[in-house]
């Protein structure tokens, strides 16, 4: 039999793994359990942890590795001053955690921004140990505040864990307990809540800003900037065709003058603009985001659904004055095209703009190095203009609301083709449908700050393109069908879909808001029925209730829904089909792109979820 092979031993002092993070610290290793393959290790300050093998280096070659390094970047370093233990046992740490964290970057970040990125580091973590001559007063004031500050934040960091260990200690590896239990944990509770966030910071300035490339690489970028908007254009002729089969090989390009229409691009115009004023009125909550790794909390004027309402109204009173909405079935082409250019226009500034952006502001993925990747990814993580926030309004206004404005002009088109006093049930189902959807993300616009798009993703080219092309003009689709290819609906298929989209819709809403409200506030006393497992960042995840039952709930009831908004369209073609597999293929992926970024974040608590809810989406299936 083969024996399994320990690499270390209990007592070895090897440098381990900050979880979630590129730093090191010194650590003493207490045992290795055979079954999870996790060595418990402690920290300096008493913190326990266990870690992967990975995770663990040994301690000679680290050392070696920093000093030199160190040497050659801070000869100031080298003096020395008497200090207490715990001083020493801090400042050294963090020394060598900005040489990792240095090295780190060396290896993923290309020579043109390692200077800045390493500076960056090395300015934060390592800094001078002697004010003795008058010249450098200044600069080491300046250092030395810096020092302090990240000091207090290592601090800070390991009083998070002493609160987090205990209940480990008591409990075993982690805390499945019910959160109603607490008692008097509650208080810790909060007091965790608050020092996560402060933990956060303390891991966050150090970590590299090149996470693995996402969408194919280097190479996908290039693929996607031109199959994403051919893919646009394919749709858009196609649907207007006779047969619009997804399988049928594309119809001849329309001459070249058929693609712009100076008046679309006008009218493009007029809808941002609008939609950007209403943004802008002082109507409405002003919602904080989340804590940036910055140590910034952005607010956000959150009256998106002030705005859909407003801009029904706009509408109605244009209508009812003659205005021809049917011009948006009949330029659909042309408006895509103006909105395409908008947003390639957009995409550029953003790339621009980022170039000049501290690297606090820059997210974690789309800092390759490469033009192409980064300029499709996005660089920097919420453009602002003063406080107009660029992502955010994309995501949620103009391309959203022009979304069910295009499905209105839809089913005035049908009425007018098909001399219909009132639009067919197929129509009526999808409009309602999918206002409802749009609604719903308005009403809850705050949600939206806790969503991976917020959060994580820079904004250029994919989310531009994404918020104000492929949402207005490929999610409008099965209304576009309805036009040309009317499918009549009985009364208990309609009954059937209405109770499809209603399941899906509960899913989709309940676990969305709890998940919101959990991260918002994670002692929220409606939540407390709620198992959660502790993270080694201070954050938690919730196990139970809906994130218990896959990993993905909202996902789940986001795909029902999708199926509800396709089924009116019948089985005769596959294009209003489009968006379910579309939709399909793009969940997935999120899914998958966001359990890398959370075993990153929260290592093995990480995998004890996932060990704990063993599906991503569906049930028992997936
Ligand atoms: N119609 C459309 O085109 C699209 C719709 N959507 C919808 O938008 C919504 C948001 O989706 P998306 O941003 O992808 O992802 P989620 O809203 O699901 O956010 C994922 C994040 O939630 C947190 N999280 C994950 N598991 C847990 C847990 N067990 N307990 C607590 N927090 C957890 C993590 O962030 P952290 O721990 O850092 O808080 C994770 O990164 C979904 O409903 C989706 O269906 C999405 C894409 C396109
Ligand atoms: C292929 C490609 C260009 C991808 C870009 C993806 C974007 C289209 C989507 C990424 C996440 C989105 C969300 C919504 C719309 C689509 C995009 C932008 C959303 C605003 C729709 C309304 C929902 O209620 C929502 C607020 C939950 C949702 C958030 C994510």
């Amino acid at each position: 039999m083969k024996m399994p092979v320990v690499k270390y031993q209990k007592g070895d002092k090897v440098m381990g793994r900050w979880p979630g993070s590129n730093l090191y610290y010194e650590v003493k290793v207490l045992s290795f359990d055979t079954t999870s393959q996790l060595y418990t290790v402690i920290y300096k300050d008493g913190t326990e942890l266990e870690l992967k093998e990975q995770d663990i280096k040994s301690a000679a070659g680290f050392q070696t590795r920093s000093r030199s390094r160190s040497r050659s970047r801070s000869p100031g370093r080298r003096r020395s001053r008497s200090r207490s233990p715990a001083r020493t046992t801090r400042r050294s740490s963090s020394r060598t955690a900005a040489a990792v964290a240095a090295a780190a970057i060396t290896d993923s970040v290309p020579s043109s921004h390692r200077e800045t990125r390493l500076k960056d580091n090395l300015e934060v973590r390592l800094s001078p140990l002697q004010q003795t001559e008058a010249t450098e007063n200044n600069s080491n004031n300046k250092h030395e505040k810096q020092e302090e500050k990240q000091k207090e934040e290592n601090n800070t960091a390991n009083k998070v864990n002493e609160v987090d260990a205990e209940p480990e200690k008591n409990q075993g590896r982690y805390n499945l307990r019910r959160r109603k239990d607490d008692g008097a944990a509650k208080e810790v509770a909060v007091k965790q809540e608050q020092l996560e966030e402060e933990a956060k910071k303390a891991a966050a300035p150090a970590a590299a800003l090149s996470t693995p490339l996402d969408f194919g690489g280097k190479i996908g970028a290039y693929f996607w900037l031109l199959f994403l908007p051919a893919w646009v254009l394919f749709l858009v002729l196609q649907v207007s065709q006779g047969d619009p089969s997804l399988v049928n090989f594309p119809p001849p390009l329309p001459p070249l003058e058929d693609f712009w229409d100076t008046q679309a691009l006008g009218f493009v115009i007029l809808w941002i603009v609008f939609q950007a004023v209403l943004y802008i009125l002082p109507v409405g909550k002003l919602s904080e985001g989340m804590l940036l790794r910055s140590g910034e909390r952005l607010k956000y004027r959150t009256n998106g659904f002030f705005a859909i309402v407003v801009s029904a109204v706009a509408v109605a009173v244009a209508v009812h004055q003659g205005v021809d909405l049917t011009y948006i079935h009949s330029h659909f082409l042309q408006l895509a095209v103006a909105t395409f250019l908008i947003s390639v226009l957009l995409s550029i500034y953003l790339y621009v703009r980022s170039r000049y952006a501290p690297t606090e502001k820059l997210a974690l993925g789309g800092n390759s190095g490469n033009v192409v990747y980064d300029f499709f990814k996005g660089r920097e993580l919420n453009p602002r203009i003063k406080d107009f926030d660029l992502k955010f309004f994309c995501e949620m206004r103009p391309g959203l609301i022009g979304w069910c404005l295009i499905n209105f002009a839809m089913a005035l088109a049908e009425m007018k083709k098909h001399d219909l006093d009132a639009p067919s049930n197929s129509m009526i189902l999808v409009n309602l449908f999918q206002l409802l959807y749009v609604m719903d993300g308005l009403w809850n616009e705050e949600a939206i700050l806790t969503t991976m798009d917020l959060m994580h993703d820079g904004f250029g080219f994919m989310l531009a393109f994404g918020d104000l092309v492929w949402v207005p003009f490929t999610y409008t689709m099965q209304a576009y069908y309805l036009v040309i290819h009317p499918n009549p609906l009985s009364l208990p298929a309609v009954t059937a879909i209405l109770i499809l989209k209603f399941v899906g819709f509960y899913i989709f809403r309940k676990s969305n808001s709890e998940k919101n409200a959990f991260r918002r506030n994670p002692s929220d006393p409606n939540l407390s029925y709620l198992k959660t497992i502790p993270t080694a960042t201070g954050k938690s995840l919730l196990v139970s209730g809906w994130w218990g039952v896959v990993r993905h709930p909202n996902y789940l009831g986001d795909l029902i829904m999708a199926l509800a908004w396709s089924l009116p369209c019948g089985f005769s073609h596959l294009l209003p089909w489009y968006y379910m597999i579309y939709f399909i293929i793009l969940l997935v992926h999120r899914d998958s792109r966001d359990m890398s970024e959370c075993r990153r974040k929260y290592g093995s608590a990480w995998d004890e979820y996932c060990r704990t809810v063993r599906y991503r989406i569906i049930p028992r299936v997936y």
